[in-house]
């Protein structure tokens, strides 16, 4: 069993760049940015309940990051760069807390390295939830409308909001309530002191109305890069900035890449 997954050629021998979406989202997100990194090989991946994976489920951090890396045993990926967004940084930061060979770098959008504080874990388990029963049991458009007013989504207009609804909508409530449940921030380890220890570099991508994942990236890193005109989807709202972002830190960060 592996992830569905979109897979592109690189024009050069050049570690993969391995995308992942965040929550509600598919293989597709990251597509647009990805093109303009075409001297790269990548995979665009669908998280398990999503796209091309939504029959797949997992219960747990651990059982994910088994996942990913049956799915890169199986593309033959021996070296790579892990993207991720939000739920799929917080993926990339866990795999990269267990310094897998092969992985020679992290870039994170807007992902969260981890809940120090007890209460505050048991207040994000019982509102994620929450939001799973609505999941479960409501309209898609009707929650992803709540969804998308939450806080960390206050800099989306109206249009901006509609849309998204719109796209979320094309999901499974079902198999998206078993990821969330599965993968909630409260059932996160604490990644802090473990990021620390990975020998290898991590780069931290926000949006610059993204207060709160703003305060969150020097948690993960030293390497923090803000996107001018966006939130918390910092790719959707700047993928140009979010493209010459990566392709700035790749070439900084890997030796004779055009
Ligand atoms: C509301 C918070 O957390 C959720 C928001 C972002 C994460 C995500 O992947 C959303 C993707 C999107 O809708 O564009 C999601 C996650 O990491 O699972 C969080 O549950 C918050 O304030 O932290």
């Amino acid at each position: 069993m592996i992830l569905h997954g979109h897979a592109m050629a690189g024009r050069q021998p050049q570690p993969w760049l391995v995308f992942l979406h965040g929550f509600s989202g598919d293989n597709r997100e990251w597509q647009p940015v990805g093109a303009t990194l075409e001297n790269f090989p990548r995979l665009y991946l669908d998280l398990p309940g999503h796209g091309g994976s939504a029959a797949l489920s997992i219960a747990s951090f651990a059982e994910m990051d088994a996942l990913l890396r049956a799915t890169l045993v199986r593309y033959n990926i021996l070296n790579y760069w892990l993207v991720g967004y939000s739920l799929g940084g917080r993926i990339a930061l866990y795999h990269a807390s267990q310094k897998p060979a092969g992985l020679n770098g992290v870039i994170v959008e807007g992902g969260h390295p981890g809940l120090i504080d007890d209460n505050v874990r048991a207040a994000r388990l019982i509102a994620d939830r929450q939001w799973c029963e609505r999941l479960r049991q409501q309209p898609l458009a009707e929650v992803f409308d709540a969804w998308y007013r939450q806080p960390v989504f206050a800099t989306l207009h109206e249009p901006q909001r509609a849309a998204l609804v719109a796209l979320r909508s094309k999901n499974n409530g079902t198999t998206l309530a078993a990821m969330l449940e599965a993968t909630s921030l409260a059932q996160q380890p604490d990644l802090h002191s473990a990021l620390r220890a990975v020998p290898f570099p991590i780069h931290y991508l926000y949006g610059e109305h993204d207060s709160k994942f703003q305060a969150l990236a020097t948690h993960v890193t030293r390497h923090c890069h803000a996107i001018p005109a966006a939130g918390h989807n910092a790719h959707r709202d700047n993928p140009a900035a979010v493209a010459s972002a990566l392709a700035r830190i790749l070439r900084l960060e890997i030796k004779d890449t055009l």
